[in-house]
Order: C-alpha cells, then sequence, then structure tokens
C-alpha cells in the first residue's frame, strides 16, 4: 500500500490496545506489514469530561461523535470500538463492518470475592446504571457511588477507598494485562451489558475497499450476536445508559437471548429468554419482556 489504512481510535490505554489488535489482525490476514496500517487517536468529549456523570454532559455520543466526524471527513479510513459504548442509532453514512471474536464477556467485582460476601453496606462504585441496579436488586443494602474514569483510574479510586468494590467488564481488564485483579460474577448471577467484550470496526458505508478489507477480520458468529442485542435495544428505545442486560449465544445454528430489564434502583426486573433463527428473536424478546415487566420498570422503558 502506498499511504497507510487509518484506524481511527479513542486515546485511553484500552482504546488503544484494542486499535493495535485492529492492526495486528489486518496486518495479519493481507499478510502485509504493521506499518500499512497507522493508529490515529482521537480526542472525544467523553475522555475530556471525567469528572461528571455521562448524563450530566449530554450522555449519548460522548465516545463516538468526534470519531464519527473524523470517519466521515475521510481524516481516517475506519473507527474501531468498544460495542457497548457505541450507540443504538447510527448515522446512515456509517457502518459497522466487522466485529472481533468476543472474549469473556462477564463483569468482575473488585473488592471481594463474590457480591455474596460484600459487607453489609457496602460502597459499590459504578455510573453504569445497568451495574447499579443489578447490584441493588441482588442486594438492596448495597450504596451506589458514582465511579468514572478509565480502568486504571477506576483501580486506583478503589485502591484509594473511595468505594468498597467496583465491577469492570473482564475483557477490558484481560486486554489491559490485568485479569489478575477481582473475580469473574458467574453469567447465572449477572448478565453483562449488550455487546460487552466485543470490539466493532466501522467505515463509511460508501467506502468498498474499506468494508471488504475490514470484512476479512469479521467474525459471523459474534457479529451476529452483538448486532442481536443491539437489535433488541432498539426494541427497547433503550442505549448504553439504560438499565438492560442481555447476552446472545449461537448453538447449532439456532440463537438464544437473555435479557434482563431494572427499574432504575434495581428493586423491580423482569427477566426472559427467547431462540430463534435469526435477529428477529431480539424483537420477540423486548415485546414479551414490555408486556411483562412491572410498572416501575415500564416507566424506565417508555412502555
Ligand atoms: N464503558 C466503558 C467500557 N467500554 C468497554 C469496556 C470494556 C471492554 C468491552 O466490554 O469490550 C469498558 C470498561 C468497563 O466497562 O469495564
Amino acid at each position: 500500500m502506498d499511504t497507510p489504512f487509518r484506524i481511527g481510535t479513542r486515546g485511553s490505554p484500552l482504546a488503544l490496545t484494542q486499535a493495535n489488535m485492529v492492526r495486528a489482525l489486518l496486518a495479519e490476514a493481507t499478510g502485509g506489514e504493521p506499518g500499512d496500517f497507522a493508529i490515529v487517536p482521537i480526542r472525544t468529549t467523553g475522555d475530556r469530561v471525567q469528572d461528571r456523570p455521562l448524563a450530566e454532559i449530554g450522555g449519548k455520543a460522548l465516545w463516538t461523535k468526534e470519531l464519527d466526524r473524523a470517519l466521515l471527513e475521510g481524516e481516517i479510513d475506519c473507527a474501531v470500538h468498544s460495542m457497548k459504548d457505541v450507540e443504538t442509532h447510527r448515522p446512515p453514512a456509517i457502518a459497522i463492518a466487522a466485529i472481533l471474536e468476543r472474549a469473556d464477556v462477564r463483569d468482575r467485582l473488585l473488592g471481594a470475592v463474590s457480591i455474596d460476601a460484600l459487607p453489609h453496606g457496602a460502597r459499590i462504585g459504578t455510573s453504569s446504571p445497568r451495574r447499579a441496579a443489578q447490584m441493588r436488586h441482588l442486594r438492596p443494602d448495597l450504596a451506589i457511588v458514582p465511579f468514572r474514569g478509565n480502568v486504571d483510574t477506576r483501580i486506583a479510586r478503589l485502591s484509594a477507598n473511595e468505594a468498597d468494590a467496583t465491577l469492570l467488564a473482564a475483557a477490558g481488564l484481560e486486554r489491559l494485562g490485568r485479569d489478575d485483579v477481582g473475580n469473574a460474577i458467574p453469567l447465572e448471577q449477572m448478565l453483562p451489558a449488550p455487546a460487552q467484550g466485543a470490539i466493532g470496526i466501522e467505515v463509511r458505508a460508501d467506502d468498498a475497499a474499506a468494508r471488504a478489507l475490514v470484512a476479512r477480520i469479521d467474525h459471523a458468529v459474534t457479529h451476529a450476536c452483538v448486532m442481536a442485542e443491539r437489535a433488541l435495544l432498539a426494541a427497547l428505545d433503550a442505549d448504553c445508559h439504560s438499565p438492560v442486560a442481555a447476552l446472545a449465544r449461537i448453538a447449532d445454528g439456532r440463537l438464544t437471548m437473555r435479557a434482563e430489564l431494572f427499574s432504575e434502583d434495581g428493586a423491580a426486573h423482569v427477566a426472559g429468554e427467547a431462540s430463534g433463527d435469526d435477529v428477529t428473536v431480539a424483537t420477540r424478546l423486548a415485546q414479551d419482556l414490555l408486556a411483562r415487566a412491572p410498572a416501575a420498570v415500564r416507566a424506565r422503558f417508555g412502555g
């Protein structure tokens, strides 16, 4: 290649690690050199403002807005994202062209060996409405304290005793070489965020060359599961700040999705499961959940 293929990413240590994984996979798939691909870090509003709750600084699109702009204006040829941070609805000019094979989807608990082992009234540091609701659902005695910042910041805040425990995605910890910290929470006890553990690559929808290149490192099964989890969010009119957990799996060509919706305080919830041949599983499951949801949950999901 004459000019390198530019891989846009946020500048956090996790984002850069993920972009480098994409670079290595693309070099391997094309038989090219790592130098054929350039990493282009883009600073986002979400990275800049670390001291306030996300909802306060505008909620949606904090991580992707600047990357979208750079992609659409041709500063980069693709953008690498943690799929769980990507808005439910994407601009039509941008296409999710590939999703890498999923890592460990679970959350890890740092500060105690298990949720049951947490002392009465323990302070849980999290700014995730899903994690807060799930923890309060399992243990109404727990207190939630706001906790933002990148993975290293959150581990440091825990060490500084700003909370007694926190939750982080196993996938991010693993990629940063920190899978030694904390203990994985079993999926039977806590489902992850939709798309957790999956790295996605977006391109301009009309850039056929980029699309074809990136498609070479797509993992079809992960792609189908993540798109089904995103379809559930769309059917619920939800986003990555909603107290919703979901996980799709494919076995023997059949997609099975489990999901849970919570009220903000975790007191009310509804859980369900559905299986089928395709992504319509998501809309069926969403309808079933909303139909059975207690009023406090339906209120949160606009049903
Ligand atoms: N919202 C931040 C975020 N986005 C993706 C990950 C982890 C990596 C992944 O899920 O792929 C994290 C950190 C965390 O939740 O612990």
